[in-house]
Order: structure tokens, then sequence, then C-alpha cells
């Protein structure tokens, strides 16, 4: 390593990583690897371009007022508008969001798409409100981060308990504020207010699609391959789906009610439907349910972590048998359980890469607003297919050259092309 190579600032400590620690370790990793010339310009990756905490009260169905905390970070903008989701959760924190909004900063420049890195979040349990309920507080916290959005500012879309729906009540709300319809305020919207087809299974699809180009490169066949999943809602079910519908076995699926395993493989439609009727997986006739810590022991093929973060840790990284893990989540690998994955030789296809395919075709779907032309979901799939090829065979060549891992090359790739923007525009108005 060059001497002269950024260091790893002493406030990031390798214990107790959060996630916007992780985010920074990551940077760090690579930055020895960047060209010299983006080295001073490296702090922007560091810190959020701007961010912003508000207050979200609702009034309940039983007339009292409560009140929520919302974020929306700006990570950087350098390669142009803010992009990134909205996660409703009781977890979310501010930090989160800005792991989340630095993520998304690297991953659109892996996939160059022309956008900066943002990311949004309510810390609430989606679960105990109503119906009326969630659309009170997803208008008012659009109203609260008005300032921050717009289609040329920043263009949220679905995350974690976020989707369509929330999409169209976040749509209307900022059109109300600006007396005339802006459907490109958001994406991931429903088919019939500007969204695009393909966008509910396009995270899915990426990380089907890097899980075939990987294991294409290893030599594994996809027919009879078995495949945990960790998550069955938009991500961990699409992507379950196309595994299987690559002759794939499905054999373990977690959620939050639970660890359903069946070694001859689970049948997703019927396990979707079952969901669907009763809200949960729990107690859905198709397979064993395990205990949820043997979900990371289960023998597979593929992993697909597709929930929270910091999934896979130094605490199970062990026991882990895949051979190849895709991240359809964001951050669900620690650094530490990195290492040990890959002292293991199971190769991480990192999230800034495998789940690249939601904000691909949530790009299409920007670009299709602006000139109200609509595309079919066949080309839109095909240019999908392609960009994520292409993203991860550049990155599965940088890494075999430079001798790292998928995530640093992914990495080494992102920032430089972030930070050669930031540095091309300069620094004064
Ligand atoms: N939606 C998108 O387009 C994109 C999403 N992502 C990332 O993918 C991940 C999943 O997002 P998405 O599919 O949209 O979210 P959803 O809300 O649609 O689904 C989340 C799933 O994760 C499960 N889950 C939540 N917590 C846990 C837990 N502690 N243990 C096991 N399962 C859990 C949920 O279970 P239950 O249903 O029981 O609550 C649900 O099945 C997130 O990291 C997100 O940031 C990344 C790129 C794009
Ligand atoms: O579709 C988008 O704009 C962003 C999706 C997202 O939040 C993510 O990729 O993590």
């Amino acid at each position: 390593m060059n001497v002269n190579a950024p260091q790893l600032p002493s406030y990031i400590s390798s214990e107790n990583l959060g996630p916007w620690h992780i985010y920074l370790q990551q940077v760090e990793q690579v930055a020895p690897f960047l060209d010299k010339s983006l080295w001073p310009w490296i702090e922007t990756l560091r810190r959020p371009k701007r961010s912003m905490i508000v207050d979200v009260p609702i009034r309940r169905d039983n007339g009292e007022v409560e009140h929520f905390e919302g974020y929306r970070v700006h990570h950087n903008t350098s390669r142009g508008p803010g992009k990134g989701g909205v996660r409703f959760h009781q977890d979310v924190t501010l930090s989160e969001v800005m792991a989340l909004a630095g993520w998304m900063t690297i991953k659109n420049a892996v996939v160059n798409v022309p956008f900066g890195g943002a990311k949004g979040g309510i810390r609430v349990d989606p679960r105990q409100l109503s119906l009326s309920e969630l659309e009170g507080l997803t208008r008012r916290y659009t109203s609260e981060i008005s300032s921050m959005i717009g289609p040329d500012k920043d263009i949220p879309a679905p995350d974690m308990n976020t989707n369509a729906q929330t999409m169209a009540w976040m749509m209307d709300t900022y059109s109300m504020g600006e007396g005339r319809t802006v459907t490109g305020v958001v994406t991931g919207k429903p088919i019939s207010l500007g969204g695009s087809l393909g966008r509910q299974d396009a995270t899915g699809r990426g990380v089907f699609v890097t899980a075939r180009e990987a294991a294409r490169k290893l030599q594994i066949p996809l027919e009879g391959a078995r495949v945990a999943v960790q998550g069955f809602g938009n991500v961990g079910e699409a992507s379950a789906r196309m595994f299987a519908q690559a002759g794939a076995r499905i054999v373990a699926i977690q959620d939050v009610s639970g660890t359903i395993y069946n070694a001859a493989g689970l049948d997703v439609a019927a396990l979707k439907a079952y969901q669907q009727a009763n809200g949960t997986l729990l107690s859905a006739p198709c397979g064993e349910f395990i205990d949820n810590t043997a979900f990371w022991g289960v023998p597979c093929e593929f992993m697909v972590p597709a929930a929270l973060e910091s999934q896979i840790n130094r605490f199970n990284a062990e026991q882990v048998l895949a051979r190849i893990v895709v991240e359809g989540a964001n951050g669900p690998t620690t650094p530490e359980a990195d290492a040990i994955l890959a002292e293991r030789g199971i190769t991480v296809v990192p999230d800034v890469l495998a789940n690249a395919g939601g904000v691909t075709v949530s790009y299409f779907e920007w670009v299709q607003d602006f000139s109200s032309f609509f595309w079919s979901e066949e080309e839109i799939n095909a240019r999908l297919e392609r960009i994520m090829a292409e993203a991860f065979n550049a990155i599965w060549q940088l890494a075999e050259q430079r001798g790292m891992s998928l995530r640093s090359a992914a990495f080494v790739i992102g920032c430089s092309r972030v930070l050669e923007a930031r540095a091309t525009r300069g620094l004064y108005p």
C-alpha cells in the first residue's frame, strides 16, 4: 500500500460499527486504490451534503396526536439529483439513513445512472398504523421534506415497508404544493400514475441477473441450485421467484415471523398467496419451521439476504455454507463477516451492484415521466439486464486485475466516478 494514501480516520473503530461507520470503512478500504488526483476529494464521501430531521405529527384514529421522527439525507449530488428510497421502520435512525444514502451514491455511480445518493425514512412501526394513519403520516412527511425533493432535486422511491401506494400519496402531496401534477418527483409509482412497467420486480431481477453472472464465472449450474432467502418482501420474493423460474430450489425463506425450510424446494407462488391471505408466512403448510439462527447454516449454493443491515456478522459468518452471497438488502454483511466469508472462499456480490436493478428501472421511470412516452416491459427488462450484466462484468474484471473483493472493486468504480465529477465541478459558485 502506498504510504501516502489516505489513512483510516481515528473515529472509525472496528468495534461495534453502526451502518454509517460501516459505509465509511468501506470507503476507506478503497481509498488507497483510487487515482491520487482524487484523494483531496475523498472527504466529500465522508459526510452527507445535507440532512434534514423532521417532526411528523399525525392524528391517530382514536383522536390523539402522535409525533414521529422523519429524515431525508442528500449524501452526494455531484453526478445529478439525489435518488433513493424511503423506509418506514421502528429502528430507523439518522445514522442508518446516512449510510443508506451513502450506499445510494456509490450504487448509482456503479450502474452509471445520472443521480447522486439520497435516502429517507420515518422511525415508525407501520404495522401499528391503520391505512388512513399511514396516509396521513406519508403526506405530512412529504410536506415536511418538500423543500428537499423535486424531479430535478431529489427523487424518492420505495424501500422497506413502503410501496407504490406510498409513492402515489407522496406524488399527490408534492403536486398539491406545486399546483400541478408532478409525476417525476417519485419513482416506483403505480402504473396508472406514471409508474414504469418492470419496476416492481426490478430489484429482484437485478439480484437474479448478478447471481446468474457470478454463477457463470464460478461454474455453478442454476438448475437444481439451492437458494436461501432472508426477507420475503419486494426484493426477497421477486428474487426467489426468478431463481425458481431458472430451475433453482428455494430451500429456505425467512421473514419476521420465522424461517420456513424444505430441502426439496419451497413453492414460492403458494407461499406468496399464503402470505397475502394470512399476512404472515407463519404456519404456511409447504415446509417445516426451523430456528431463525439455523437459517444461516442452511446448506445452499446461493444465500440472498434481502431484509435489514448487518444480518451476516461475526457471530454467524462461520456458519454460512453458501458458495455465493448475493446482497439484495443494503448493508447486510458487516466488514468482519466480509473478511470471514472471503477467508472461507465465499463470493459476495455486493449490495451496491446486486440490488441496483431497482434504481436502474427508477431511472427509466423518471426518463419516461419526463417524455411522457412509455416503454414496453420487454424493452425495460432487456435494458436492465444489459446494464446489470455489464456492471457485473466490469466489477469482476477489476476485482481479478487488482486481486480485491467484488465489493472493493465496485467501490473503486463508484467512488472514482463520483469523485471525478466532484473534482471537475470545482469549488466556488
Ligand atoms: N424495494 C426496493 O426496490 C429496494 C430495496 N432494497 C433493500 O432490500 C431490502 C428489503 O427491502 P424490500 O424488499 O423493499 O422491503 P419489504 O418491506 O418489501 O420487505 C422486507 C422483508 O424483510 C423481512 N424482514 C424484516 N425484518 C426482518 C428480520 N429482522 N428478519 C427477517 N426478515 C425480516 C420482512 O418480513 P415481514 O413481511 O414479516 O415484515 C419482509 O419480508 C432492504 O435492505 C432495502 O433497503 C434495495 C434496493 C431496492
Ligand atoms: O429506486 C430508487 O430510486 C431507490 C431504491 C433504493 O432505495 C435502493 O436502491 O436502496
